[in-house]
């Protein structure tokens, strides 16, 4: 099949030579991508953080910069060169949201005392998303109160919650704070950004552009917390063909009314932006609760009702309401697998078990790249193409 060889630690151990004379320890399996050998997993693996680098035109080890959160614990794993940048990592005996891991790898340049040099950087990404971890795009028609429900979330639950901060062509307002509320930039530099793919969607709203670059989503998540973005409804567009699997919502205000009166008392806006926001709320409001881009609709009526709802969606007032849950199946995968490549699907196999289960990968194509994204997994048989 043209795959590269991936050799395992037991093997190792039990003294069969895998060609580098590599001295691979407990739980650790190697894979080769050009002229290095990645070695991955390990228990004790808190320096080398789960890789290490053999480097065959050197003969040396290398020490790789590791970017994301690695999987806590490798007590078996399978390895796929998926290509020269990226190797799929599945855990063994894992919960679906737990197997499946990318190692991208590369080089970047780095510049210490005025010594610039090249050095190896690897990056973690775990391929599926639980529901309790997925992203949370939030959409509705400017002064409907997005912003107000987002800080209340973020004041109740600040280890839990990280906010996707957008960048903007915008002017600040008074009290707000550059690479806290936006980051601030000028239309010229944003549109380079733009071309160079450091986005994961941009719109143009009221006149002014704004976008949430891979960066803003991947920060949250490297700290380990739950994103949320508030985006428009071009945004949430955009986001919902991207991977980055998330659930969606839209704010609706109880009249178009109290939507006007909200905005002016806000105060933030001159008549004439008031007079844009208006024009487009409508056609916001008309989208968002139309087209089915949401997974749920909330009416931003008495502040302290919708909030709660609002927790009661995200699982977070300690009921069990399964209506209200989105449906990603978590099945756990067996000790001994093997992986085959079909196309763009990843079929996992295993003796002892009747059941195959599929990782679709078609969506790691399109939308973000890097560490945002949330691949489907289901058991074969269950879905007709496969
Ligand atoms: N597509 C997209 N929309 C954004 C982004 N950041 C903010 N927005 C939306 O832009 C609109 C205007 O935001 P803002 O200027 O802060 O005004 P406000 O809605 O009146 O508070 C709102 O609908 C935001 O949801 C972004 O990164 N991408
Ligand atoms: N349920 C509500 N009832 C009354 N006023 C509200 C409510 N929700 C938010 N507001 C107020 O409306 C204004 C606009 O809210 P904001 O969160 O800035 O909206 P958005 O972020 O959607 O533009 C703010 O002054 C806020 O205090």
């Amino acid at each position: 099949m043209g795959e590269a060889p991936v050799f395992f630690g037991d093997e190792l151990l039990a003294g069969v030579s895998n060609g580098f004379d590599l001295k691979l320890k407990e739980f650790e399996s190697a894979i080769v991508v050009g002229n290095k050998t990645y070695v991955i997993g390990g228990f004790d693996d808190s320096i080398s953080n789960g890789v290490r680098i053999f480097d065959k035109s050197t003969d040396e080890w290398v020490v790789p910069i590791v970017l994301g959160t690695k999987p806590n614990e490798f007590k078996g794993h399978s390895l796929m060169r998926l290509n020269n940048e990226r190797i799929l990592v599945i855990k063994h005996n894992s919960k679906s949201n737990e197997c499946v891991w990318f190692l991208e790898v590369g080089t970047q340049f780095v510049q210490e005392q005025k010594k610039r040099f090249e050095t190896e950087v690897v990056s973690w990404s775990k391929g599926v998303i639980g529901d309790a971890e997925r992203p949370i795009v939030i959409s509705g028609p400017s002064g409907v109160g997005k912003g107000t429900l987002i800080n209340m979330l973020m004041r109740e639950f600040p280890t839990m919650f990280g906010f996707s901060v957008s960048h903007t062509t915008r002017a600040p307002r008074k009290k707000e704070e550059n690479g806290v509320h936006y980051h601030f930039t000028n239309k010229d530099i944003m549109e380079e950004e733009i071309k160079a793919g450091k986005f994961l969607e941009h719109a143009s709203v009221h006149g002014n552009l704004y976008g949430t670059s891979i960066e803003a989503v991947e920060v949250v998540a490297d700290a380990g917390k739950r994103c949320i973005l508030d985006i428009d409804v071009q945004g949430a567009r955009s986001v919902r063909s991207s991977s980055l699997e998330a659930i969606f919502i839209f704010i609706c205000p109880p009249s178009f009314e109290e939507l006007e009166k909200r905005l002016r008392a806000r105060g933030t806006e001159t008549e004439e932006l008031i007079q844009k926001r208006l024009r487009n709320a409508k056609a916001e409001l008309e989208q968002g609760t139309s087209n089915g881009l949401f997974d749920h609709i909330l009416v931003n009526d008495d502040l302290e009702a919708c909030y709660e709802r609002l927790k009661k969606i995200l699982g977070l007032d300690g009921s069990t309401d399964a209506s209200l849950k989105t449906s990603t199946e978590v099945f756990a995968l067996p000790m001994e697998i093997s992986l085959t490549k079909i196309d763009e699907k990843i079929i996992i196999n295993s003796e002892n078990a009747d059941q195959k289960i599929v990782l679709d990968l078609t969506s790691m194509k399109g939308g973000a790249p890097g560490r945002t994204r949330g691949l489907r997994m289901y058991p074969a048989g269950l879905h007709t193409d496969v």
